[in-house]
């Protein structure tokens, strides 16, 4: 017989056999998942096919018809032969990704993610000594106490965004961006000087930023689903150059901190880790991964949580003018909010808390893993199952947030004894994710966010002094990744601010300006 039909007889034997193997041990039909959350069919091979952009919106579309049908809050997609049990309401985020957080706290191992971080980002790694180790160390130096000596920082680099928005109007979301880059450099380097966005510093942490995107982008690595493509000499060659480029970065902005923090007493997480390092038993390079990696997990989400402040205030401006007249009652119009402030204005924290849940930062949440088999309202997650909070699901729960598709401040408040608004402890938003995984850095955000959205709006209210309403600001990203339901048209009046705070508020204008 000729060679050619002895391969075509293997593959008509081969491949069929091997199909047929797949089919019959297919995951989706295994006893162990057989009381998952329910969900859509998936396919028995390639699983459930997702929309190519904001899966989390398709995710809350799965979880009205599934989840709310009997799933309690619930579903499960198969991403190829792998489950994804997606929570998307508040009372099954609560009892599982919360109360039961000791059994969820894991991450889905992502190979590639790994070798490009050299097992050392924090945000990779699995539920175990090595993440404690590293959890403990960023925790004592980002929980409240901490967290508020950085205080003064924020209020002195949010008067820069003021002022840089009086300047440039257009470049509003630059400058918050740069406001937030300052922070995190600060927080993590001890750096007090001002740093631009479009540093070349920055640059190449983002850069670093943009290439673990593409790592852990489904389908980027083909070693994700077939695990043995590691071992194959030459494969990992690229990620490996990866992860050489980004130790070579944060080990010299770590080396060169170290060594500046010899003529200066600033206090920042370099230092704190640089004294402790013996203590929580890091090596040179965890800890210039654990400084490197706060820039990528704090910088543009808190840039993006204040622009989608402002994008709120612009949208709803009964919302704005709600805060606007707090403030002015609360802090006049002779200086600025500062921290000290922050009881007296609650109006102001439902507005955060709000568009924390109108447009969450992270919309789909990180994925979490389950580590023990969790039995709950007739359902079994088996241990191993990949578990993932839908914040934009779980935002839009219309049990806990009645008419979740308006934007109502009123939600966040209640009345205290003498009939004085005061913000509602009870209710709460999970913008910072769950459990024992919830962001380390939300002290520090919640901060950033307050001192940003109430400067911010008292300029606005002083600009409006002259009838010149400061109503629209011109959106790009912010918009982009966070879409409105409808086409908003923004206009800019920034031009006529920086006058009218010269001539009629000349004091204020130079407190701002120092
Ligand atoms: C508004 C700004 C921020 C938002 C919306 C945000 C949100 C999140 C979310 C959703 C997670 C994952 C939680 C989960 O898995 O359930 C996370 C993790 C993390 N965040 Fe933030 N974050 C912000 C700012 C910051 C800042 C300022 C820092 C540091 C200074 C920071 C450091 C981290 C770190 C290190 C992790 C990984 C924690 C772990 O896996 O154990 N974040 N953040």
């Amino acid at each position: 017989m000729h060679a050619f039909s002895f391969i075509l007889l293997g593959l008509a034997v081969v491949v069929p056999t091997a199909l047929l193997y797949l089919w019959l041990t297919r995951p989706c039909a295994q006893s162990k998942y057989a009381r998952l959350p329910p969900g859509p069919k998936p396919h028995w091979l390639l699983g459930n096919e997702l929309p190519p952009k904001y899966p989390w919106r398709y995710f809350e579309d799965l979880t009205k018809q599934y989840g709310d049908q009997g799933g309690e809050g619930c579903i499960t997609i198969w991403q190829g032969q792998t489950p994804l049990v997606i929570v998307g309401r508040v009372a099954a985020a609560q009892e599982l990704l919360e109360k039961q957080a000791g059994a969820t706290a894991d991450r889905p191992h992502s190979i590639a993610g790994n070798i490009m971080s050299g097992r050392m980002r924090i945000l990779l790694i699995g539920y175990g000594d090595h993440w404690r180790k590293l959890r403990k160390a960023l925790h004592s130096h980002l929980q409240p106490q901490s967290a508020k000596s950085y205080e003064p920082i924020q209020e002195r680099a949010a008067k820069r965004v003021i002022s840089d928005i009086m300047s440039s109007p257009n470049g509003h979301q630059d400058h918050v961006k740069t406001y937030a880059a300052s922070i995190v450099l600060n927080i993590a380097y001890g750096r007090t000087e001002k740093v631009s966005y479009s540093d070349p510093d920055i640059q190449l942490v983002n850069h670093c930023g943009d290439r673990l995107g593409q790592t852990l982008r489904p389908g980027s690595f083909k070693v994700e689903s077939l695990p043995w493509l590691r071992y194959v000499p030459g494969y990992t060659k690229k990620i490996d150059q990866w992860h050489a480029d980004e130790l070579t970065l944060f080990r010299g902005q770590f080396d060169m901190a170290k060594e500046k923090l010899q003529t200066s007493s600033a206090p920042c997480f370099t230092r704190f880790i640089s004294d402790k390092q013996a203590e929580y038993r890091l090596s040179d390079n965890e800890c210039a991964y654990l400084c490197g990696s706060l820039f990528g997990a704090g910088s543009d989400t808190s840039a993006s949580a204040i622009n989608i402040m402002i994008m709120a205030a612009a949208v709803y401006p009964d919302a704005q003018k709600r805060v606007q007249e707090e403030l002015d009652r609360v802090v006049g119009r002779e200086r600025l909010p500062t921290f000290d402030d922050q009881e007296d204005l609650p109006v102001t924290w439902a507005f955060i808390r709000e568009t924390y849940r109108w447009r969450p930062v992270s919309s789909g949440g990180f994925q979490h893993k389950t580590t023990e088999d969790i039995s709950w309202k007739g359902f079994f997650i088996p241990a191993g199952t990949p578990i993932l909070g839908n914040h934009w699901g779980i935002h839009r729960d219309p049990v806990y947030y009645p008419d979740p598709e308006q934007f109502n401040i009123d939600r966040w408040l209640v009345k205290d004894d003498v009939g004085d608004l005061m913000l509602n402890k009870d209710m709460k938003h999970f913008q910072f994710g769950f459990g024992r995984r919830v962001c380390p850095g939300q002290h520090i955000a919640d901060r950033s966010v307050f001192i940003n959205t109430s400067n911010l709006l008292w300029a606005f209210n002083i600009a409006q002094v002259k009838d010149q309403p400061i109503d629209t600001l011109a959106f790009t990203n912010a918009a982009n990744s966070h879409p409105l339901p409808y086409k908003v048209s923004f206009r800019s009046r920034f031009e006529g601010v920086k006058e009218i705070l010269s001539v009629e508020q000349v004091r204020v204008w130079s407190s701002i300006s120092s």
